[in-house]
């Protein structure tokens, strides 16, 4: 769908392309597997001498932990194997690894091992992979607390034992890696919700496969690579009016901040004029330190703007409605973010009118309002985040990101990406305000809005990420802060596409 994207797949594409390739591939996968982590497992303790630990599951993810140990100790590593399951029960390929890891003069031991005196060079997690089906409990849950307390990097194969590979749950008790290789493709489960943080840093090994041969992505990672390719140059001989107009309506009383901080994101990121719309009709009538901004009669810039946002600040009240009424109702594109997207949640009307239009809609949420658009709650949508934003995308036929870690893009087709850039220093007021800006002024410079959305995605995190190597953020970083990077990064991916001026 998007060239020089990633692919990413869940646990059933990931079930597909294994059943394609077939168990005639040679070197089996599980041997490039093991094979691939004996690698990483070199690479990760190149500075540290001593054994290496590995505990080996029930399945194939330990069949993968039996010949990283066999090829660790014929590269003259020393290794030691915990494993206590029954070795009848081992699926064949599983079964074989561990028969050749004892033909090799290894052994396992079925207890716990206590560390050597120098403590363990590498400790890795063969326990569990994508076949984890049940919270981990008992002794796999006193194992991963033994291995997880370890004072050695902590290396999990294919995916930490403990996370579903599918929605970055932690199903009881999880190891946490200090790196994490996984095998074909990504899953979703290391992108999104708790994934992130457990995964470490994850490498992707293909075990020299190309998974998007055997199956079409099901999803997509944004980075860099992908965004790069939708940059545009200027022409010279252009002026404001080829960049479009923004109207951001919001501002109720005590939030203009929040509309001002949307207009401010649009304005820097290139947007022709922006008009600004504020509810509340004591608000300012010009932002001084922003004086570009035109403030106007929110009538009149849903009037004459040819992008519309709507929900910076915008409150609930009968007036906000009717002003997210007559957004819905025009042909021009509409971004809904906050409480245009809590009204919308509360209104059979504004439901049926987001959905009949024409013109694209895109939407905003994070969790609770994700909930409120499904009529469930936020725990519910972040059960499955990935399910849960298509969801919203095929309800409303809208264009929706699910912010929060990994933030979630899909489409009304049924598309969807996974978005790799921003941290938790982006937890604070004013962030989606922002988002919100950068994405209606790509729209209005003429950007197709499925690249909009998921440009203005990736460029939020990413100029959040530029502030934080910089020392402003993670912690109190401010939104205002990014809308200013946003324009630095995003003048520099126009370089790098080869497309200055
Ligand atoms: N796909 C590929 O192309 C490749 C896959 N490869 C590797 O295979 C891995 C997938 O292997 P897999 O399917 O055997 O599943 P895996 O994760 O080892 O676990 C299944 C076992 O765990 C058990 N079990 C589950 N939950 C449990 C719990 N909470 N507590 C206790 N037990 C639990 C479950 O028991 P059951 O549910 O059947 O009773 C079953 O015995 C994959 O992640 C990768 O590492 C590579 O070799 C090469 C390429
Ligand atoms: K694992």
């Amino acid at each position: 769908m998007f060239p020089q994207a990633q692919p990413i797949y869940p646990v059933s594409g990931i079930r597909t392309i294994e059943a394609r390739v077939g168990a005639q591939a040679q070197p089996t996968l599980m041997e490039r597997a093991g094979r691939a982590s004996a690698e990483e497992a070199v690479r990760l303790t190149q500075d540290r001498a001593g054994q290496v630990l590995i505990a080996c599951g029930p399945g194939n993810n330990g069949g993968d932990g039996f010949v990283m140990a066999r090829r660790l100790l014929q590269a003259g590593r020393p290794v030691t194997v915990a494993f206590a399951d029954d070795p009848a029960k081992l699926p064949p390929d599983a079964a074989a690894a561990l028969a050749a890891w004892r033909a090799a003069g290894g052994e396992t031991v079925s207890d716990f091992p206590a560390a050597p005196a120098n403590g363990w060079a590498l400790v890795v997690d063969a326990l569990f992979g994508i076949g984890l089906r049940r919270p981990v409990s008992g002794r796999y849950a006193t194992w991963i607390d033994a291995l997880n307390a370890q004072p050695a990097p902590r290396l999990a194969i294919d995916i930490p034992s403990g996370l579903d590979a599918d929605t970055g749950r932690v199903l009881g008790t999880v190891f946490h890696a200090t790196a994490t290789l996984t095998f074909l493709a990504l899953k979703p489960g290391l992108l999104t919700l708790d994934g992130p943080d457990i995964a470490g840093v994850v490498h992707l090994h293909r075990l020299d496969i190309d998974p998007a041969a055997w199956l079409a992505p099901m999803g997509m990672q944004i980075q860099p690579g992908l965004v790069r390719q939708l940059m545009k140059s200027r022409l010279q001989n252009t002026h404001k009016g080829c960049y479009g107009d923004v109207g951001i309506v919001g501002g109720a009383r005590g939030m203009t901040g929040a509309a001002l901080l949307a207009g401010r994101a649009a304005l820097k990121l290139g947007t022709g004029r922006v008009l600004i719309g504020l509810v509340d009709d004591a608000g300012p009538a010009v932002d001084f330190n922003q004086a570009e901004l035109m403030l106007q009669r929110p009538e009149d810039v849903l009037e004459q703007a040819n992008v519309l946002a709507l929900g910076p600040g915008l409150g609930r009240s009968t007036a906000a409605a009717a002003l997210v009424e007559q957004a819905a109702r025009s042909n021009k594109p509409i971004i809904l973010d906050a409480d245009a997207l809590n009204l919308v949640a509360a209104s059979e009307v504004l439901k049926s009118l987001i959905a009949a239009r024409e013109a694209p809609t895109l939407m905003t949420p994070h969790p609770g309002e994700a909930g409120r658009l499904l009529g469930t709650d936020t725990a519910n949508v972040q059960a499955d985040r990935v399910a849960s934003t298509l969801k919203i995308a095929g309800s409303y036929q809208a264009l929706v990101v699910l912010k929060g870690s990994g933030s979630v893009v899909t489409y009304p087709d049924g598309r969807w990406l996974i978005n790799s850039t921003g941290h938790p220093g982006m937890a604070s007021a004013g962030m989606g305000d922002v988002l919100t800006g950068l994405i209606a002024s790509l729209v209005a410079q003429g950007w197709p809005a499925e690249s909009a959305l998921l440009a203005a995605v990736h460029l939020h995190g990413a100029a959040a990420d530029r502030l934080a190597r910089e020392g402003i953020g993670p912690i109190g970083l401010t939104a205002s802060e990014v809308a200013e990077a946003s324009r630095g990064v995003f003048n520099g991916w126009i370089v790098q596409a080869g497309k200055g001026r």
